[in-house]
């Protein structure tokens, strides 16, 4: 009897045995045994082998050919619309699907395979992350970022992390701070005519500033009449260096890899500038630190994300600036173009966005001064952020695992390092009732049966899963919220004629395929 046979005997032992209650004690020991084997499956047949995963074949697998096959002009695809060619394949093969892309991969869109890959991961889970950042950190001889470190070296940065950026109120404590940039930003919209370029630059100037009061303890001046220019070219080296990392991901650009091809010089120019910055900003709030320390104004209890990283032992300064550096580059894109996304949903559902503006309104007013009390009632609020994740998810394929151990997946043996794909964005359409329909209401309705099934509730993950989730996500949500708030408090939220069926595109955040245009009309 191979292994495989054994586990699922003993599975079904502890089945007979009356166990299946209490299994949840007994979780621990069946995940040690399958993490020795693979996943238990719960199928009578033996699992097929790797080679048997259908999927684009022959010279598609090929390297550097097979992920160049994917695109234009030899299909009608481009990395930008992957989610579309995802579904392509979906279509084609069925949920388990091996392809090249950059690398060979598997992409799965079942719950029951995403669960198994989260359940599989390991206590350093790794992801197949942006490969050119960590060639830029070898070349240049520093620390990867936190995003690109593995083992106990990710986890002592990532540990002092959680404990001040992944506490439930760990984000609450910048409410005050963060609200004073929505209260700039929506100023801007109630005050001026704003085109959609604007708009999505304002996106970016918010997204930059709130998240610039937590990694720099300070104001960019990005919404001041006259913007600092440094502060500007700041944040454009901070999309273009998305950018690169994005065409490198999906293999639009391999030659970085042996030598400085333009797409790694760019990256190289705009990340160099964006350490250079940000490097300058942590100096100068280090220095304001130290001056308020000997004058003996500082309040050690107040939030002060830098401070308290800068006092903990063990951390070099140079891990404090990874850390900083990370969560601006991390923070500033991702929320700038996912706050379009959810006004986008929110103009086009005007009952819902009725519903929001009741809530706000009536725990605030329209004056009403926002506290983290009142911030905490707002449930409807989040419901509505919720859905528009599971409608409109803000990556394509950003969770990714390399797993330690050997997995079956789809009924396919998957051995481990094997690149997987976790394509949940299809499967929060292809499980849901009404999957194309922006209801808030799902996610608070008691029987939902998300809340019953654990696996489905793994489809919607915008932030990731696990350990390795999303270090930023507290303070992303609270951003969008929070712009949420401040909007729907004074404008209500609509789009002309021409952005009515607007479609969005992957780089690599949910972008939408022409600027939308928005109208913000003041409520009576
Ligand atoms: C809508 C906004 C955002 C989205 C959709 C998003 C999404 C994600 C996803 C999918 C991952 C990978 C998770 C995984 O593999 O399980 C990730 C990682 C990460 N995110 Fe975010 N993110 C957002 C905003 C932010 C913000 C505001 C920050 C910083 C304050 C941030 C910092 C990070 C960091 C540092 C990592 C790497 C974590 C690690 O490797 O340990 N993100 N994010």
């Amino acid at each position: 009897m191979n292994e495989y046979k054994q586990i699922r005997m003993i599975k079904s032992r502890l089945v007979k045995l009356g166990w299946t209650e209490g299994l949840g004690s007994h979780v621990k020991t069946l995940r040690f045994l399958s993490s020795h084997v693979g996943q238990l499956s719960t199928e009578g047949s033996e699992p097929k082998p790797f080679d048997a995963i259908p999927g684009p074949k022959g010279i598609h697998l090929w390297p550097i050919i097979g992920s160049i096959l994917n695109f234009k002009p030899f299909t009608k695809y481009t990395p930008e619309t992957l989610h579309q060619y995802m579904d392509e394949l979906h279509e084609k093969f069925g949920p388990t699907v091996r392809l090249r892309l950059g690398t060979e991969a598997v992409v799965v869109s079942e719950p029951k395979d995403v669960e198994t890959v989260f359940q599989n991961e390991g206590k350093y889970p790794k992801r197949h992350g942006f490969e050119m950042m960590s060639i830029y950190a070898k070349r240049n001889n520093l620390q990867d970022s936190i995003s690109q470190l593995q083992g106990e070296a990710w986890q002592s940065l990532r540990s002092p992390g959680n404990r001040r950026l992944m506490k439930v109120d760990s984000a609450l404590h910048y409410l005050g701070p963060q609200s004073e940039v929505a209260d700039n930003f929506v100023h801007i919209l109630a005050t001026q005519d704003v085109s959609p370029d604007r708009l999505q630059d304002l996106c970016f100037r918010y997204a930059s500033e709130s998240i610039a009061v937590v990694a720099f303890n300070g104001r960019l001046g990005l919404f001041d009449a006259n913007p600092d220019q440094g502060s500007v070219d700041f944040l454009k080296a901070a999309e273009t260096t998305f950018e690169m990392n994005g065409r490198a991901l999906l293999g639009k650009s391999i030659g970085h890899r042996w030598y400085r091809n333009e797409t790694y010089k760019q990256l190289e120019k705009s990340y160099g500038l964006v350490r250079k910055v940000a490097l300058g900003h942590i100096a100068q709030a280090r220095e304001s630190l130290e001056q308020r320390i000997q004058a003996g104004q500082l309040n050690t209890e107040e939030p002060n994300l830098l401070f308290s990283l800068l006092s903990e032992k063990g951390l070099s300064e140079e891990m404090v600036a990874n850390l900083m550096i990370s969560l601006y580059l991390a923070g500033t894109e991702s929320t700038a173009k996912y706050m379009q996304v959810f006004f986008y949903n929110l103009a086009k559902n005007p009952e819902k966005q009725n519903k929001v503006r009741k809530e706000i309104l009536d725990l605030l007013g329209p004056d009403g001064r926002l506290t983290a009390e009142k911030f905490l009632k707002m449930v409807y609020l989040k419901a509505a952020l919720k859905e528009s994740f599971r409608l409109i998810s803000p990556t394509s394929l950003a969770t990714s695992r390399i797993l330690p151990v050997d997995v079956v997946l789809g009924g396919y043996k998957i051995p481990a390092g094997t690149i997987l794909y976790l394509n949940c964005p299809r499967a929060s359409k292809t499980h849901f009732e009404n999957p194309y329909e922006f209801l808030p209401e799902r996610w608070l309705r008691r029987e939902d049966s998300t809340k019953k099934d654990s696996a489905l509730h793994l489809t919607v993950i915008p932030f990731g899963h696990g350990p390795r989730n999303c270090l930023g996500r507290r303070f992303a949500e609270q951003e969008l919220h929070l712009a949420a708030i401040k909007v729907l408090q004074k404008l209500h939220i609509d789009v002309h004629r021409e952005s009515a069926f607007e479609q969005f595109i992957y780089r690599p955040f949910a972008t939408p395929d022409k600027p939308i245009r928005f109208k913000f009309t003041k409520i009576d």
